[in-house]
């Protein structure tokens, strides 16, 4: 019954999009038509995808699209920012968490499924950010009328005035999106660890995030579900547009509503784009490593572009290992992936045509595991 209803709604949603599309077709479409679509995915790939369509598909001269999404554990960095310099990877890794680059600017931010994403289609002519942030502060204020919410000027919203609950980033392509996430009942204690990073020495002119103190709306009023805010947001729009609250659910999966979507989904989460797009950067660091009692200093630079390391240089005491050795380590990293695996292989590659020396062995495991464990 219920994928019935589904697919019902589908394809009436289909329909309303392709009267747009190929308006030569002859049906009859309103002057300002609006539509309220939910994800029925919480896959951060597949809803980025969906983004990508409706925004390359979608003649939005007469329509305006609310897109509602959450996600499982991501953090979603902006098109022009540096992964190594915005969360913790390795933390990420460990936890099961994604990493997404989406296609519009600005800083990182977190998403689990405390926390409401919402997009706003409309034509470049009618982009107004600061109109749909008003707009979802008067619905949680229809919600509930004590709750302090308010835009600031680079369309954050604040609860309580200082805290953070939500951070808007934006695409002007050949047609407008601005999306917004809305802090409802994530964990604030992952949000704030895996957006920490671990190295010092980076150089770049990616975009930094701006980090502020955030709060989710369930700490002020715990009846503040995710469900229930979304409904307020969607019967807000459905006024301001004149149209009926209703919202249709969507599969980005589904080729026969979104034909080509799969194709975007991977190329969302393919290394190039997610690594390969970092801006250009240098990295210097040290580590240091303890063997038979005593204490050796590392030293590390690198130029990374595109996500591979483009210069390398590794100094370490002479007598320690030998310098034919990491001179070849060099010359073998220098086009391969800024990335713990690639490294990790490279290295023991290098070793196997090494001479069977014990000693030799030992100290360039030790070296190799402190090399990705502390650089990558
Ligand atoms: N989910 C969420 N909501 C609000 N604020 C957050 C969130 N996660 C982290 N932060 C805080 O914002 C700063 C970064 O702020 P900054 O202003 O640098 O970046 C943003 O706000 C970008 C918003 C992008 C919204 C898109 C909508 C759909 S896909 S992602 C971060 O360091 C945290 O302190």
């Amino acid at each position: 019954m219920k994928n019935m209803v589904i697919r019902a709604s589908l394809k009436n949603w289909f329909q309303l999009f392709y009267v747009h599309k190929f308006p030569a077709a002859g049906f009859k479409t309103t002057a300002d038509g609006a539509i309220i679509l939910q994800s029925v995915s919480n896959d951060i790939y597949q809803n980025l995808a969906v983004e990508d369509w409706i925004h390359d598909n979608i003649n939005l001269e007469n329509m305006q699209v609310l897109f509602l999404w959450r996600n499982l554990s991501t953090v979603v960095i902006g098109r022009h920012q540096n992964p190594w310099q915005e969360c913790n990877l390795k933390m990420m890794r460990q936890k099961n968490i994604k990493l997404a680059r989406r296609r519009s600017g600005g800083g990182t931010v977190y998403h689990d499924l405390g926390n409401i994403n919402l997009t706003f289609f409309t034509s470049k002519k009618k982009y107004e950010r600061m109109e749909n942030l008003k707009l979802v502060v008067k619905a949680l204020k229809c919600l509930r009328p004590q709750l302090d919410v308010h835009a600031t000027d680079r369309c954050d919203l604040l609860l309580n005035r200082n805290f953070k609950i939500s951070g808007s980033a934006a695409k002007l392509g050949r047609t407008a999106y601005h999306h917004c996430t809305l802090l409802c009942s994530a964990d604030r204690f992952l949000l704030s660890s895996v957006l920490k990073s671990p190295y010092k020495g980076i150089k770049s002119n990616a975009t930094p995030s701006v980090p502020a103190s955030v709060k989710n709306l369930f700490e002020e009023d715990p009846t503040l579900t995710c469900q229930i805010v979304m409904d307020a947001i969607a019967a807000e729009y459905a006024i301001y547009h004149q149209i009926d609250h209703h919202v249709t659910l969507i599969n980005p999966a589904d080729e026969t509503v979104f034909p080509g979507i799969n194709n975007k989904t991977k190329e969302l989460q393919t290394w190039e784009w997610i690594y390969g797009k970092t801006p250009k950067f240098s990295i210097s660091t040290c580590f240091n490593m303890v063997y038979k009692h005593s204490f050796l200093e590392v030293k590390v630079d690198m130029d990374v572009k595109h996500g591979r390391i483009e210069v390398c240089n590794i100094n370490l005491p002479e007598e320690w290992l030998p310098p034919a050795l990491c001179g070849e380590l060099e010359k073998n990293l220098i086009g391969s992936k800024f990335c713990p695996s690639e490294t990790t292989a490279l290295a023991s590659a290098l070793l196997r045509s090494c001479p069977q020396d014990y000693e030799v062995h030992r100290r360039w495991n030790l070296f190799c595991e402190n090399m990705t464990t502390t650089l990558m």
